[in-house]
C-alpha cells in the first residue's frame, strides 16, 4: 500500500448476524484495539443498518450491501440511498459477486446503481472480479477491465474521493482459496495502470483498491505489503474477533 492512501476495511457480513450475534460483533470491535491509521466499515443486512449505525462507535463507518437505482417509488423489496442516509449510514456495497451471479445483475444495472448513490451523497464500493473459468481461460483483465468501464463511466469526475473499489475473483470468495499476495497484486496494479490511462493520473494514484476473497488473519499482512493492496473486503472472517488482526494489518 503506498503510504499516501489510507488503509481500508470493509467488514461484509452478507445475510449473517441477529441482534444478538451482532452484539459480540460490536463488542470486540469497541473493544479493538483498532489502528487509528485504518478506515474501517461494517457492510451489515438493510434491517439493521440503523441499529448498527446507532451502536457502533462513530469512528466505525457502516455500509449497506446493495440499494436500487433511484430515490423511491413501486419497487417491492428495495431500499434507496435516500434511505440509508436517512439512518446516518455512509456507505454503501454494490456488485458484490453475489448479486451479479445469485441476483442477475448486470454491468449496466450495478452502473446505474453507483451512479445514483454517488449522486444522492453516499461513499460506494463497486465490486469486481472474474470467475474461475474466466481465469484460467486468460480473460481476467478483458472481464475486470470491462467490468470497471461500465462502472467508471458514471462516476463524475468530483466523485472520486467517494469510491473504494474492490477486487474480488469470485473463484476466492468463501473458498478459503485465497489469491496469493502476487496475483492479487498483479491485477490491483493492472486495474491502477487502467484507471491512469482512461480516467487520469491523480485518480489512478489516489484511489483505494481493496482485495477480497478468503481474506483471514494468517494472510492478511502479506496481501497489505503489496505496492497496489490498499485493504480488503472480508467476508467471514469479518464475523468473529480475530477481524481486528485484518483490520489491524497494515500496522
Ligand atoms: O465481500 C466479501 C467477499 O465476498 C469475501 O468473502 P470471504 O472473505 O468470506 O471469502
Amino acid at each position: 500500500m503506498a503510504p499516501e492512501r489510507k488503509f481500508f476495511v470493509g467488514g461484509n457480513w452478507k445475510m449473517n448476524g441477529n441482534k444478538k450475534e451482532i452484539d459480540g460483533i460490536i463488542a470486540f470491535l469497541t473493544a479493538g484495539p483498532l489502528d487509528p491509521n485504518a478506515e474501517l466499515v461494517c457492510g451489515v443486512p438493510p434491517c439493521y443498518l440503523d441499529y448498527c449505525r446507532q451502536k457502533l462507535p462513530g469512528s466505525i463507518g457502516v455500509a449497506a450491501q446493495n440499494c436500487f437505482k433511484v430515490a423511491k417509488g413501486a419497487f417491492t423489496g428495495e431500499i434507496s440511498p435516500a434511505m440509508i442516509k436517512d439512518v446516518g449510514v455512509e456507505w454503501v456495497i454494490l456488485g458484490h459477486s453475489e448479486r451479479r451471479n445469485v441476483f442477475g445483475e448486470s454491468d449496466a444495472l450495478i452502473a446505474e446503481k453507483v451512479s445514483h448513490a454517488l449522486s444522492e451523497g453516499l461513499k460506494v464500493i463497486p465490486c469486481i472480479g472474474e470467475k474461475l473459468e474466466e481465469r484460467e481461460s486468460g480473460k481476467t483483465e478483458e472481464v475486470v477491465f470491462s467490468q470497471l468501464k461500465a462502472i467508471v463511466d458514471k462516476i463524475p469526475e468530483d466523485k472520486w474521493d467517494n469510491v473504494v473499489i474492490a477486487y474480488e475473483p469470485v473463484w476466492a470468495i468463501g473458498t478459503g482459496k485465497t489469491a496469493s499476495p502476487q496475483q492479487a497484486q498483479e491485477v490491483h496494479g493492472k486495474l491502477r495502470q487502467w484507471l491512469s490511462e482512461n480516467v487520469n493520473a491523480e485518480v489512478a494514484q489516489k484511489v483505494r483498491i481493496i482485495y477480497g476473497g478468503s481474506v483471514t488473519a494468517e494472510n492478511c499482512r502479506e496481501l497489505a505489503k503489496e505496492a497496489d493492496i490498499d485493504g480488503s473486503l472480508v467476508g467471514g472472517a469479518s464475523l468473529k474477533p480475530d477481524f481486528i488482526h485484518i483490520v489491524n494489518a497494515s500496522q
